[in-house]
């Protein structure tokens, strides 16, 4: 298999490299994969996170299994396992249900390897064309807040909301960027973060429960967040805390974007009700000590609820900001999204 290149994410001299997403920023440590266990283990503890990126992850293991001559009812199993490990973010199901159509070919080594190859490589575009139909939504002076991560660090390329503030800064120049650090594992505060400074790109960080005294104070000209499964009406999930911005920036009349490859888009699951989230374990509410250097703050038997992800209805949304272009209310509204 070709080297693939990403900035979390690589295959190179035939070895599968996942950078920790979980030590970041201030750790940078790449753990090589080998086996489904070590990539579920990555999934799950989210060293490898971001809709987009944890389908590439999966796929690229896949790909290397086969080629090291793994059976195909292993690789069938593999597949499923891995599909197993997050079940909201749609993207792992659709690359999921790619490697299986290659299972069945003649030629399936070969046809398992060029698909996981050109998910990759398909991502990167996708990722291009997204920011660049989002940029032009952005206007100069623009203040932008967002949510979680949704840049390189979470795809094969630039990103997909993150992706839209990049090109937007360079076609503007002026920009600044409101980082929501995103509770509990402050995936804005430190990957976000991270990558705008690596991009020189203007940023204040907040906490998640700052944004609405900004937007009262018209300090927030659009928000612009990603998204891990749009629904077929248009709803979609996203990182907890993307609903309440949402809601804010109804009320304060702010235009709120999500920014997804068609890859997020779910045409089966009708409406956002229906997308199952994800529950995550109470001691990354309660406080992690050792990896963010935070000692248990909480009581230890505190009760906790941690969703991973929570719903955005299709009514409070502005646009979607697809691959294939900007979609408004009304375009979804007369079923835009089921003609994919
Ligand atoms: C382009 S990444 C999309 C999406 O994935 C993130 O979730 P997680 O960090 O739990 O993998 C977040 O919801 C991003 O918006």
């Amino acid at each position: 298999m070709q080297d693939l290149i990403a900035s979390s994410l690589k295959f190179q001299n035939n070895t599968l490299m996942v950078l920790d997403q979980y030590l970041l920023p201030h750790q940078q440590v790449w753990h090589e994969c080998r086996d489904v266990k070590t990539m579920r283990e990555l999934i799950l503890s989210l060293k490898i996170r971001g809709a987009p990126l944890i389908g590439l992850g999966a796929s690229l293991l896949i790909a290397y299994l086969a080629e090291q001559d793994t059976t195909k009812a292993v690789l069938a199993q593999a597949i499923d396992d891995l599909e197993a490990t997050r079940p909201t973010a749609v993207n792992l199901m659709h690359c999921m249900a790619k490697l299986r159509v290659a299972l069945q070919q003649q030629d399936y080594v070969a046809e398992v390897i060029n698909t996981a190859v050109k998910l990759f490589n398909e991502d990167i575009a996708l990722c291009e064309k997204m920011a660049t139909h989002g940029a032009k939504l952005v206007n100069s002076g623009d203040n932008i807040l967002t949510h979680c991560n949704t840049g390189a660090l979470a795809t094969a390329g630039i990103g997909t909301a993150l992706g839209v503030i990049y090109k937007a800064q360079q076609r503007h120049g002026d920009i600044h960027v409101w980082v929501d650090e995103t509770r509990p594992l402050l995936q804005g505060g430190r990957l976000t973060a991270f990558e705008l400074e690596r991009w020189q790109i203007p940023y204040t960080l907040i906490c998640d429960n700052m944004a609405a005294s900004l937007m009262a104070a018209g300090k927030v000209d659009k928000i612009f967040v990603g998204a891990d499964r749009i629904a077929a009406n248009g709803d979609f999930a996203n990182k907890v805390g993307t609903y309440n911005l949402a809601v804010l920036a109804h009320f304060h009349d702010i235009e709120f974007y999500v920014v997804a490859p068609l890859t997020t888009l779910d045409i089966n699951t009708a409406c956002g009700k229906e997308i199952e989230i994800e529950q995550r374990n109470g001691a990354e509410v309660r406080g992690v000590s050792g990896s963010f250097g935070e000692a248990l703050w909480a009581p230890t038997n505190a009760k906790v609820y941690n969703p991973a992800f929570d719903v955005t209805p299709a009514k409070l949304i502005t646009g979607w900001v697809l691959d294939t272009g900007v979609y408004s209310q009304a375009d979804i509204k007369r079923g835009a999204l089921r003609g994919f």
